[in-house]
């Protein structure tokens, strides 16, 4: 049978066990909470890039197809495209604002009146459905032209690209194509996240190569790029669709942009302003020159994973609360039947627990009593008095004792204490106190006289053996005291 101090470690242990399954289980719903927060964000960058590698695509094609275009003859030109390109081209003297002759200004050169009046063309052909939302335009390098798709405005750039710089990229893209005798297909140009002198906002662009094939010399050139801008609005609008059309909240997210080159300005698409705790969802990869660094609050999480952190912790509550029932009736029960029901000292069975489990009797003393003449009080006093006596008693003893020691009644008016960390003339020194300081017990309107004999005995081994041993120095104090009264009688 299991002891209360068996019960009470147990109720311990369980209640860490709890605990510590009660942070677990949390940890991992979060955790999966964080998994699917991973996943959103990654589903949702996959559909702002299918955006963009759309855009990129049609740029690609509009590039090749120019690349292509620049080196047929002009009557082929016109062929193929269904206009007339010298009439275009020299449309210095038409009037200004008529749509289909432009007009140019006298710093724009020939050539590159023949590339923008191509693009023109190709992009007044090119169905709505495929021209990009942002900002696109050809470029042929930091100091040359440039042409806006959308506005249809050519210009020469004077001094520094206000964008960005691309002499670089175009320096080793043409060595590249020399060196591979023009059959590769050159590399995308991505930008780095720049702030853009025009609109001054955090922007990325990414570029598609004008390639001009001269495959009969095995050579091919550079001639610039088409590119689209993606400024932090222009991204935010994508994220915001993306997240709409995934069903999805963007305000538990935080998103930056971050391009691979370095030497950024922040690009923040969502800011990171509303929560003090968020984690850090690791680098995506947006495209090949860009990352996202993606945070997700903790509100979020738990959003997410609402009804399967409210599950959770109510089955563990609930294991819980039936736990702690039963181990209470257990405990009762358990007092019940280690208690005695009168005297509330230990009965003889919680006494058996008590001292079965004494493992080491070193420094412990066992002492046994006997009311004196209980009989007499029940004969003269009645039962009920009896039945005081001995609660009297109980309580009396066990005034005097300390924690760990123990009371148990043997049965009758019979009890053992088992004092602990004591020596054999202390306890003696107390009974003999006790003894002496116990004259009567009040019962009703009276007082009735009590006394007791004790016998003691240092912890043996066992308690049959330590019992024995005090009971016989008890019943020889008895028979001195029967001696005595005998005596004053005579
Ligand atoms: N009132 C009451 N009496 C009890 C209880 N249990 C046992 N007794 C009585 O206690 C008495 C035990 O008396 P003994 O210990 O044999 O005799 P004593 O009168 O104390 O005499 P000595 O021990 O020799 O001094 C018996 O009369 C039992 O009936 C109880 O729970 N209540």
């Amino acid at each position: 049978m299991k002891n209360t101090h068996q019960l009470k470690s147990e109720k311990k242990i369980f209640v860490i066990v709890l605990l510590v399954m009660l942070v677990i289980v949390n940890a991992f719903t979060l955790f999966i909470a964080f998994s699917s927060a991973k996943t959103n964000i990654e589903l949702v960058t996959s559909r702002v890039v299918d955006v963009i590698n759309q855009d990129t695509q049609n740029n690609r094609s509009i590039a090749s197809d120019l690349g292509a275009m620049l080196q047929l003859p002009d009557r082929l030109l016109n062929q193929n495209l269904g206009i007339d390109i010298k009439r275009l081209i020299g449309s210095l003297n038409e009037t200004p604002g008529d749509r289909e002759f432009p007009v140019w200004k006298a710093d724009i050169d020939m050539l590159h009146r023949k590339k923008f009046t191509i693009l023109r063309t190709f992009w007044r052909n090119f169905s709505n459905a495929n021209k990009s939302r942002f900002t696109t335009y050809y470029t042929d390098g930091d100091t040359g032209y440039y042409y806006m798709f959308n506005g249809e405005k050519a210009v020469k750039i004077k001094g520094s690209n206000p964008h960005f710089r691309i002499t670089g990229y175009i320096d080793t893209t043409s060595k590249m194509l020399k060196n591979n005798h023009g059959f590769v297909i050159p590399e995308l140009f991505y930008s780095n996240v720049y702030e853009d002198a025009i609109t001054h906002l955090p922007t990325i662009t990414i570029g598609s190569p004008v390639v001009i094939n001269n495959f009969s010399v095995q050579s091919s050139k550079m001639s610039g790029i088409i590119a689209t801008d993606y400024t932090r609005p222009d991204l935010s609008g994508l994220f915001r669709d993306a997240f709409t059309q995934l069903n999805l909240q963007h305000a538990g997210y935080d998103i930056g942009v971050h391009s691979q080159k370095g030497n950024d300005v922040p690009m923040n698409i969502f800011p990171d302003n509303t929560s003090w705790l968020s984690f850090a969802l690791g680098d995506i990869k947006l495209m090949n020159g860009f990352c996202l660094s993606a945070r997700v609050h903790f509100t979020e999480l738990l959003r997410i994973k609402l009804s399967g952190l409210i599950i959770a912790n109510m089955v563990m509550l609930f294991f819980f609360l039936i736990f702690i029932r039963s181990h209470k009736r257990i405990e009762s029960m358990m007092v019940k039947l280690t208690t005695d029901t009168l005297t509330q000292a230990l009965s003889r069975e919680g006494g058996k627990i008590v001292t079965d489990n004494i493992s080491n009797g070193r420094n412990t003393i066992l002492v046994t009593m006997d009311l004196n003449d209980f009989k007499v009080i029940n004969d003269t006093w009645g039962h009920h008095a009896g039945d005081e006596a001995l609660v009297f008693f109980a309580n009396y003893l066990l005034q005097s004792v300390r924690q760990g020691d123990y009371l148990i009644r043997m049965g009758g008016d019979e009890f053992v204490l088992l004092l602990q960390h004591t020596t054999l003339e202390q306890a003696r020194r107390l009974m003999d106190q006790r003894m002496a300081e116990l004259r009567a017990f009040p019962f009703e309107d009276t007082s009735i006289p009590l006394s007791f004999s004790y016998g003691i005995s240092e912890w043996q081994h066992d308690f049959t053996e330590s019992f024995k041993k005090a009971d016989e120095n008890l019943y020889q104090m008895k028979k001195q005291r029967k001696q005595k009264n005998n005596e004053s009688y005579a």
